[in-house]
């Protein structure tokens, strides 16, 4: 394991102390009070060359410029059997908003300029009501702000139309993942019905990812359509829907999009007749255009698309046997695999789009998989430059769909250290181009490399589609019920690094290149930590080799997050 070496205290806080340090303090008249001076108690090593300036203010007021919104209090972060703490992870984010600079240990690297987004869910409760699941909280932005080796930070939950109706009513109001609103009667329930169907009742609540367009715009993510939100990366203001100015309908979409400086792509899965549009969008437009259309090999319904792969030419469709299911959607109580339907018996398919054509030129069968997130994908070729094969990996979950249950916020609060984080690996499918009708999945690298926990990745973006070698992802350090180690796979050595802080929680590694850089792992890799003690700290790991160059601790503890993007400064 990486050590967690330590060497310097820096920061570049500039006068008057405009950005101010916010610490939410157990205080029931709906304000905070920030106070600093005892957070960063740790000394700058004298060897270093940075500068460093110590924090002396305390009691800050409120900057004018920033209103912190206190979000309504949860008892139940304390544990109603044992009396402690849920892990700060799993706890909702205790206001709204807050910005300020924070003192960096160590040193970020100049080049390292523009902003870091984080989005997830990060507000699991509502009034008194908790909600079940992980990906049911409202949708929390955290923001890196990195210029001249110092750290701008700050979070900002997003304002739509789900999370604004939850605080004005004090209850749910919209569906979630695994959350439905509560009917009054029979007739309001079957009128929710008819909203269902045009989409009216479901979430807009972009929890799960942030990508910047080619165009610039920035834009929150989940998987129904109508929960694309459009930021501003600098204030993290709600700026609006992000609308679809297509007709091509539907009201679900992958949450996660390929999304390049020239490329917009995504999956729409057609629940009516079952398969896949899959669509591309021009930067500076919002009108999606069909590439082409994949049918379903099998099965009653599409396969769960959280996300999916491309490679320079092709995009590969993943038909999960893990579908969707309509009756699962209409019903009012969280089924075990909530609005999805294992059904090993309609098997799993891979399916290979040309890009330019739209004309599917590889539809294999493989072994069953479950999947949230694919890696990377890229075309092999024989010596004559002929592709002959897709090679795309995911991060797999031995075709055991019981990581869905895993993801409920009780299991992942009630962790008494046991090992029950399933197994995962790094699956590598192999989809043959020759017309054969099978294609291959097979673990990438031995999954003890990364302690047979496997999710959450990022690569190299220049990679993307290409042959590539190294993945960042979090993996597992032994008895867990979450990921929690940062993991950097070498994918052809098929060995493993890894970063571990016992008893921290890390948000997916996310790899930032150093600008002019000819290696695939020279940059740095992003995570946020939410801390056993319920701290939490940006982390900067050295791309290449996987040791800490740099920490920033946050005044308040980070709760987990999901997917994130980089936003170069201008
Ligand atoms: C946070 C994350 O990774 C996934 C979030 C998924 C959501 C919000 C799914 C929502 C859905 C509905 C509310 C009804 C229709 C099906 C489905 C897309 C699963
Ligand atoms: C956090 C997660 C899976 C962890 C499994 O080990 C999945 C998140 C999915 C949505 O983005
Ligand atoms: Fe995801």
């Amino acid at each position: 394991m990486a050590s967690l070496a330590l060497s310097a205290t820096v920061s570049c806080l500039s006068q008057p102390l405009e950005a101010v340090f916010g610490k939410v303090a157990d205080r029931r008249d709906g304000c905070c009070y920030l106070g600093i001076s005892s957070m960063f108690s740790r000394k700058a090593n004298s060897s270093t060359s940075t500068t460093t300036r110590e924090l002396t203010v305390t009691n800050v007021a409120s900057p004018q410029r920033l209103s912190i919104v206190p979000l309504p209090e949860k008892e139940s972060v304390v544990d109603d059997h044992n009396h402690q703490r849920n892990h700060v992870a799993w706890t909702s984010v205790r206001q709204e908003r807050w910005e300020g600079e924070l003192v960096v240990e160590g040193e970020i690297p100049l080049w390292l300029s523009g902003t870091y987004l984080r989005n997830g869910p990060g507000l699991w409760h509502i009034g008194d009501y908790n909600f079940r699941h992980l990906f049911d909280g409202y949708a929390t932005l955290v923001r890196l702000r990195f210029e001249n080796g110092c750290l701008i930070a700050g979070h900002r939950q997003i304002e739509s139309e789900a999370y604004k109706a939850a605080k004005k009513n004090n209850k749910l109001c919209y569906r979630e993942f695994s959350e439905v609103p509560k009917f009054d009667s029979f007739l309001s329930y079957v009128g929710d019905l008819a909203n269902l169907f045009s989409g009216a009742s479901l979430t807009d609540n972009a929890n799960t990812g942030v990508v910047k367009l080619g165009d610039g715009r920035v834009v929150c993510l989940t998987e129904t359509q109508k929960g694309s939100i459009v930021i501003d990366p600098d204030t993290l203001d709600t700026l609006g829907k992000f609308e679809y100015s297509d007709s091509l309908g539907g009201l679900i979409h992958s949450a996660h999009p390929i999304v390049t400086e020239t490329e917009f792509l995504t999956l729409l899965p057609d629940l009516i007749k079952p398969g896949y549009l899959v669509a591309k969008m021009e930067p500076g437009t919002n009108k999606r255009k069909v590439i082409g259309r994949v049918d379903c090999r099998s099965g009653p319904s599409p396969g769960w698309v959280h996300s999916f792969p491309v490679t320079e030419h092709y995009v590969v469709v993943p038909e999960m046997p893990l579908r969707y299911c309509a009756q699962n959607l209409l019903k009012a109580e969280p089924t075990p695999l909530y609005k999805f339907n294992w059904h090993p018996g309609s098997k799993a398919f891979m399916h290979i789009m040309c890009k330019a054509s739209g004309q599917i030129v590889a539809s294999v069968e493989v072994p069953l998989f479950v999947t949230f997130h694919f890696i990377n994908a890229y075309e092999e070729k024989d010596e004559e430059g002929r592709v002959m094969a897709i090679v795309a990996d995911c991060c797999e979950h031995n075709a055991d769909t019981t990581i869905l249950d895993k993801l409920r916020l009780q299991n992942l609060r009630s962790f008494n250290g046991q090992d029950v984080l399933p197994d995962a690996r790094v699956g590598r499918f192999t989809i043959p181009l020759d017309g054969s009708p099978f294609g291959e999945l097979d673990a990438a690298l031995e999954p003890d490399e990364h302690g047979r926990g496997m999710d959450m990745c990022s690569i190299n973006p220049a990679y993307l589609g290409k042959k590539y070698r190294y993945a960042y992802a979090c993996g597992a350090q032994r008895p867990c019920n979450f990921p929690n180690t940062l993991t950097k796979i070498d994918l052809v050595e098929k060995k493993a690094k890894n970063w571990y802080d016992e008893g921290a929680v890390p948000s997916e590694p996310f790899f930032v290149a150093r600008p002019g850089a000819t290696e695939e792992d020279d940059g740095v890799v992003i995570s946020m930590i939410s801390e056993k003690n319920g701290d939490g700290y940006a982390l900067l790991l050295d791309g290449s080799t996987f040791e800490e160059i740099a920490r920033a601790k946050f005044p308040y503890g980070l709760p987990y997050g999901l997917h994130g993007c980089w936003v170069p400064k201008k």
